[in-house]
């Protein structure tokens, strides 16, 4: 942690609940919550509504505690980058120790609530989840390697695999393929921000793809693992996750999104500069609507199953 993150150590604000709640990352959070509760309630243990309220919103205190933690550890470069310089620390609003004692009372609160709420394969793959992203991603990958999102994007693809696990007490193959789909789902979702971003990871010297090896090859990347997500996706949906809703749905949204990257790949240097990365700021938002809306139909699939509808 730099200086710039120093300084608001030594500042004594006073924080208001609206400083520590961003401190969650609540907008990213809204879709990591989402994919968890569609593992729970896709599995085909039923769970009471009561514990599975409860799993839901420890796994988004979880979630959360891991952001608050992201970003004391992340004040430095947060304070360079002109997306991040407002968040609670580098502004000045929350000081470094308290943001790391509140993620750390949070993390620790959240995993044991999780698994005596219900059962300690879940609870444990809760705390692994925030040990990965903090420790591994945020402390160790991020600073360290271009391929710091392909291997940290693992952290964000365990939700739905925890939401899984509340219900059945373990890990299946379709947990595995919700895993899966987020895993591959992030390197273009990230890669296409980093495009129109590079300049702020430029400046605090992150070493993401499009610092080290340039827009370019940022492109080629998010172009080929679009096609490995589609490819993946679509085999999904013949899988026990999938079924002809699914599938209709995938084959749409994997369409735009192969046709998003092809654009993304084709794209004029120069001309991307002119009209401010609309194309690539389109892809990003493309991204989290595709997620969402996988996941979505994943959950129709599951509930239509389970009254003999849908499936194969
Ligand atoms: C290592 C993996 C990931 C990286 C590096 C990454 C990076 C980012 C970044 C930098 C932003 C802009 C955030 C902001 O300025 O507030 C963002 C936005 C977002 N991300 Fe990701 N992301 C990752 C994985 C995920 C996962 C797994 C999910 C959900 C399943 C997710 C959901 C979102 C959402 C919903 C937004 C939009 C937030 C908004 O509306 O402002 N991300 N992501
Ligand atoms: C249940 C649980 C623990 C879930 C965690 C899910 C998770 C790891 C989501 C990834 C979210 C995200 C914005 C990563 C970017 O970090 P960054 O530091 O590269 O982005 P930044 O620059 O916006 O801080």
């Amino acid at each position: 942690m730099s200086d710039a993150s120093a300084n608001s150590a030594s500042i004594a604000p006073e924080a208001s609940f609206g400083d520590f709640f961003a401190l969650l990352k609540p907008r990213v959070m809204t879709l990591v919550v989402f994919t968890a509760l569609v593992g729970l309630l896709a599995a085909p243990t039923p769970v009471h509504p009561m514990i599975a309220f409860a799993s839901i919103l420890f796994i988004a205190i979880g979630g959360g505690a891991s952001g608050a933690l992201n970003m004391w550890w992340d004040a430095d470069i947060d304070a360079i980058m002109k997306r991040t310089r407002k968040r609670p620390i580098p502004a000045g609003k929350v000081t470094e120790s308290e943001a790391l004692g509140f993620g750390v009372a949070l993390s620790g609160l959240s995993t044991v609530m999780l698994g005596l709420a219900s059962n300690w394969v879940a609870g444990g793959l809760l705390g692994f989840t925030i040990f990965f992203y903090v420790v591994i991603y945020t402390m160790w990958l991020k600073r360290w390697t271009p391929q710091n999102i392909v291997i940290g994007g693992a952290a964000g693809a365990f939700p739905p695999m925890i939401g899984w696990a509340v219900a059945t007490g373990g890990v299946s193959i379709e947990s595995v393929l919700m895993f899966c789909l987020t895993f591959m789902w992030t390197p273009p979702h990230f890669w296409a921000l980093a495009l129109f971003m590079r300049k702020d990871y430029d400046h605090a010297g992150v070493p993401m793809l499009t610092v080290t090896h340039g827009r370019r090859s940022t492109r080629i990347h998010i172009f080929v693992y679009t096609v490995l997500l589609a490819i993946l996706a679509l085999g999904a949906g013949v899988t026990s996750i999938g079924g002809p809703v699914y599938m209709a749905f995938a084959i749409v949204l994997n369409i735009l999104f192969v046709k998003g990257a092809w654009d993304i790949l084709n794209r004029d240097e120069d001309m991307s500069e002119v009209d401010n990365f609309k194309v690539e700021r389109g892809f990003f938002k493309l991204s989290l609507l595709y997620l969402f809306l996988h996941f979505g139909v994943i959950l129709v699939e599951a509930i239509m199953q389970r009254f003999g509808l849908g499936g194969w």
